[in-house]
């Protein structure tokens, strides 16, 4: 039997197989270490390199696990790689501006002289609006990695920019089925799989060897936006809110600006109103529609303009440009659809590894990581101790609440029409090993209120004694739960027994 918590001994990377890499100016070190593996070690010699926008220090070995990803560099360097298995190799170009990575630090030079060019015409005594930038594309084009670069790239010149993620299906410093926002003004933890941006750099009962980052997360409780399209824009709606007010509050918040990962959408299925709804809620106030971000034009000339940022798909760029023709900001300015390429280094990860991956950060929520170990408690509680909620049944199979459902008739809409958007669910066996959102709300709140709730953190339901109507629940901290609703949604889907 495993022990909780054990077993997760830093690992060291074997020291017989150490091999040296050169990497030329815009050359990237691909690798991807299976789930088995111990870890990778990479080693920064001479030059400089970064994960994803973080610089890797000096002489430091890093351990990644479990992790498919790339170390770049700028200027060159030359890396030592110890330990494995990995999957690697080093990705070579001829031509250094034929890497992606050229014009991800050419947007990001140019946010950067928005933000100084903002800042220098300012003559109030609050600070300039920086750059508001959506990342948009098709499923796997690099879509977070991107947002992830622009907003370490930005950190690293002293802001802090606000990230969000809208795509449910993975989280951003929070659990999967969730959207949430967070300031970035300190480094990344780079050897956490997520790269800085996972579960493991929230606040946690366990030490942090680099500082922590604190997101605003609402649940949305489903895999696909495309399962609950109104609960989907209400949730997003909230969030918008939320990083707008910290973009008016914080003044550095505000002049670093701020970055939106949202998800891949299905194009003959309302993708581009669900990309045009994130949009128009985090544009804010000022402006009548989408957002503002500036785009490198040409050699040195900048031209602020609105431009959303389109990964790899022609189709996805003419959809957005059609949807956005004529329309303007309340500046008179036009939206302009900027198409990027796609790095052929972005790994399509298959449904087993996202499983796993998911996995991994359940666990990780509540035990910690090689470098952390947690102590979650464990409680044994009553069925009439806890309010549990869930979306009626029904709703979801009827496909009445998909965006474009074909198979909603009259009838069955009028049917449910007026109905809670949540209901007391009934406790049962059924419940085992999936993971319940506590929401920030009263028991007592109607269920919109309780639906729209922020979330402070999540439980596993261990066991469910039907007989003794007891609950065995595991909770990051211990507390009673009785006075906050829990909700039960459909995603992320049950894990293994944590207890087992
Ligand atoms: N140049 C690269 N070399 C190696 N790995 C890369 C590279 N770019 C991205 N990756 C990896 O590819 C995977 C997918 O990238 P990413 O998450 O950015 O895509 P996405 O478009 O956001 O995906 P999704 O549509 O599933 O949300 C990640 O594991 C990322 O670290």
């Amino acid at each position: 039997m495993s022990i909780p918590g054990l077993g997760q001994i830093a690992p060291q990377p074997a020291t017989s197989n150490k091999r040296i890499i050169l990497l030329k100016p815009l050359w990237e070190y691909r690798f991807s270490v299976p789930r088995n593996s111990p870890g990778v070690g990479v080693r920064l010699l001479t030059g400089t390199a970064d994960r994803d926008g973080t610089e890797l220090a000096l002489s430091r070995t890093y351990t990644f696990q479990r992790t498919r990803s790339k170390i770049s560099t700028y200027q060159g360097c030359t890396l030592e790689i110890s330990g494995g298995p990995v999957d690697d190799y080093v990705k070579d170009y001829a031509d250094p501006s034929d890497s992606p990575a050229c014009q991800f630090v050419n947007l990001h030079i140019a946010f950067q002289e928005l933000r100084e060019a903002a800042a220098a015409r300012q003559s109030g005594r609050t600070a300039a609006q920086g750059p508001r930038v959506m990342v948009c594309g098709p499923r796997g084009s690099g879509k977070t990695t991107l947002a992830r670069t622009l907003v370490a790239l930005a950190a690293r010149v002293g802001g802090q920019p606000l990230m969000a993620n809208v795509d449910p299906d993975e989280g951003l410093l929070a659990l999967p089925g969730t959207v949430s926002a967070a300031v970035y003004g300190t480094m990344m933890d780079i050897e956490e799989p997520a790269g800085g941006f996972g579960i493991g750099s929230t606040p946690s009962s366990g030490p942090n060897a680099v500082p922590v980052k604190l997101p605003i997360v609402y649940y949305f409780g489903r895999e696909r936006v495309e399962d609950d399209v109104p609960h989907w824009k209400d949730v997003v709606s909230k969030l918008a809110s939320s990083a707008r007010a910290k973009l008016k509050e914080d003044e550095a918040v505000r002049a670093a600006g701020m970055f939106l990962d949202t998800p891949p959408v299905d194009l003959e299925n309302g993708g581009v109103d669900i990309l045009a709804h994130a949009a128009s809620e985090f544009a804010g106030e000022n402006l009548s529609i989408q957002l503002t971000v500036l785009l490198w034009v040409e050699a040195n000339s900048l031209s602020l303009a609105n431009f959303i940022l389109v990964l790899g798909s022609d189709q996805l760029v003419s959809e957005l440009q059609r949807h956005f023709a004529g329309q303007k900001t309340s500046l008179g300015e036009p939206i302009m659809v900027v198409p990027l390429d796609k790095s052929d280094g972005v790994v399509q990860r298959d449904e087993q590894f996202m499983r796993f991956t998911r996995e991994a950060t359940i666990k990780e929520y509540f035990f910690g990581d090689s470098k952390r170990t947690l102590s979650p408690s464990t409680q044994s509680v009553s069925f009439d101790d806890v309010a549990i909620f869930k979306a009626p049944d029904g709703m979801h199979d009827l496909g009445l609440i998909a965006v474009g459902s074909k198979a909603n008739t009259q009838a069955e809409s009028e049917a449910y029409e007026g109905q809670p958007v949540l209901e007391p669910a009934e406790i049962s066996a059924e419940m085992s090993h999936w993971t319940l959102a506590i929401m920030n709300a009263s028991v007592n709140d109607p269920p919109e209120t309780i639906r729209q709730a922020p979330v402070i953190g999540f439980i596993a339901i261990a066991d469910v004694d039907e007989d003794r109507r007891r609950l065995k629940v595991l909770s990051p901290v211990s507390g009673r739960l009785g006075n906050k609703p829990l909700v039960w949604g459909r995603w992320p889907e049950p894990y293994i027994n944590l207890l087992g």
